[in-house]
């Protein structure tokens, strides 16, 4: 178990640069597979979730090679392997290997995913969508099982939920079928575009991303022409600005598309939070005055449900009381007892957080139980005085890049113990 120590109650400045996104990355990595010739990925994020892929893939004989930020996938020995268990259970995105071996090979077999544990979160949709394509489809263990025998071909299908899972795994699926696949209330996040981006620039046959339907014309082959660039982690962005809102001395945080940011950067604006938004940074000036909000979270382009824990210990700055509806992920709480433990007025009533003025936090030993929930606690702990020692630090490696050397460069007290040297 792996131990953050942070010593807060110290204004922070600087700069902070945003990595490749976290979710574009672990959908692009499986994708790998679908190719006929080697991958170079720039731009990719020093996650955990990145070293569990690549020991997946290592595991099917796909060699890969992270340096720096730029990861070199060779998938031309690659051979079919199933993947009940192991690195499976330790990330959501391992799914996507359902849809990526079901394209290249007509055939998976992969354990339940892990991922954040945040309520309920079915893989129905991704089901329905290869039963669609002509995969058969059964549980085997603890292994979903999925064959296409006499190969995928194109369909309609209409999600009966928006999901970004089901959305890509449908698109992993389908970009080597016969005939024409037509995804209808697809989901709209920047990471699908980014995905589709990759995948056409290989010579996928992709439209319509970034709308609710999507076309995809299946293609025999798909090879790379050039490295492809993984866009900007709009959710790490938005935790810096909060971070920089809540305990900044006036910082910079660069490389970010604040198109893909839009209701979260209204509601901090809403808040009171004074900022320049360039071209692709934002400077977040030192705050004194912050009103409550409300927020509710919903699908791309509502506001996101992966920011509503990074952005929590910030309304305990404001003067009045701050409402969050986690409408995605409704039991997305499990950080608000540990905030609690620090001394802030929060409660959950009937699913709804309600966040009061907090003028004190106090360093204690917390529990990180998943990525954004421990980032929350991590701000907290920035904002309180004294010693915070966040336990099973290692759920924020999953998705934040080089996060230690980051916070230290703004002058955070901050140091880890733990498997993960970033
Ligand atoms: C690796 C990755 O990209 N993870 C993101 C992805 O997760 P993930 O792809 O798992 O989330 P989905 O968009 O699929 O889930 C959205 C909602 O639909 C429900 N649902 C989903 C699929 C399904 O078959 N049946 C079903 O009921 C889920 O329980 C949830 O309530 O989108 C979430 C919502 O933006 C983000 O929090 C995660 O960071
Ligand atoms: C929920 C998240 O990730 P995952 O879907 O990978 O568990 C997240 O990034 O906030």
């Amino acid at each position: 178990m792996a131990k953050m120590v942070i010593h807060g109650g110290k204004r922070l400045s600087g700069t902070v640069t945003i990595g490749g996104a976290k979710n574009s990355t672990v959908a692009i990595i499986p994708a790998t597979i679908l190719a006929d010739s080697p991958v170079i990925l720039d731009s990719v994020p020093q996650i955990k979730d990145v070293y569990n892929l690549m020991d997946m893939l290592g595991s099917m004989n796909v060699a890969s090679d992270y340096d720096g930020d730029v990861l070199r996938v060779d998938p031309t020995q690659i051979k079919f392997i199933a993947l009940p268990h192991g690195k499976v259970k330790s990330l959501r995105a391992s799914y996507y290997f359902m849809g990526s071996m079901l394209g290249r090979f007509g055939k998976a077999v992969v354990g339940f995913p892990g991922g954040d544990d945040i309520g309920p979160r079915p893989i129905d949709q991704h089901i329905k969508g290869f039963k669609a394509l002509g995969a058969q489809v059964h549980q085997q263990k603890d292994s979903i099982v999925i064959e296409a025998p006499h190969g995928l071909h194109g369909a309609r299908i209409f999600l009966d939920m928006v999901s970004v899972g089901a959305t890509i795994n449908i698109i992993l699926a389908a970009v080597r079928a016969h005939g024409t696949t037509v995804i209808e209330n697809a989901a709209r996040e920047p990471e699908i575009i980014d995905l589709a981006t990759f995948l056409n620039n290989m010579g996928a046959q992709i439209r319509g991303v970034g709308t609710q339907t999507i076309r995809i014309t299946g293609v025999e082959h798909l090879g790379t022409q050039s490295s492809h660039t993984i866009i900007p982690d709009r959710i790490e962005a938005g935790t810096y600005l909060s971070l920089a809102a809540a305990v900044g001395d006036g910082i910079l945080v660069k490389n970010i598309i604040a198109e893909h940011l839009d209701a979260f950067l209204a509601k901090i604006q809403e808040m009171g939070v004074n900022l320049d938004v360039r071209e692709d940074s934002i400077f977040v000036y030192p705050n004194s005055q912050l009103s409550g909000i409300k927020v509710k979270t919903s699908v791309y382009p509502g506001f996101a449900t992966d920011l509503q824990q990074p952005l929590t210990p910030l309304m305990l700055l404001a003067d009045s009381q701050s409402t969050i509806i986690d409408s995605i992920y409704p039991k997305r709480t499990r950080h608000i007892p540990e905030l609690i433990k620090m001394g802030a007025h929060i409660k959950v009533v009937n699913n709804q957080i309600l966040v009061n003025h907090t003028s004190h936090l106090t360093g204690t030993e917390v529990t990180a139980e998943e990525i954004r929930g421990g980032a929350s606690l991590m701000i907290a702990a920035l904002m309180a005085e004294g010693t915070t020692v966040i336990d099973c630090a290692e759920n924020i490696m999953r998705g934040y890049d080089r996060i230690i050397t980051k916070l230290q460069n703004l002058k955070a007290d901050v140091s880890y113990s733990g498997n993960e040297i970033f």
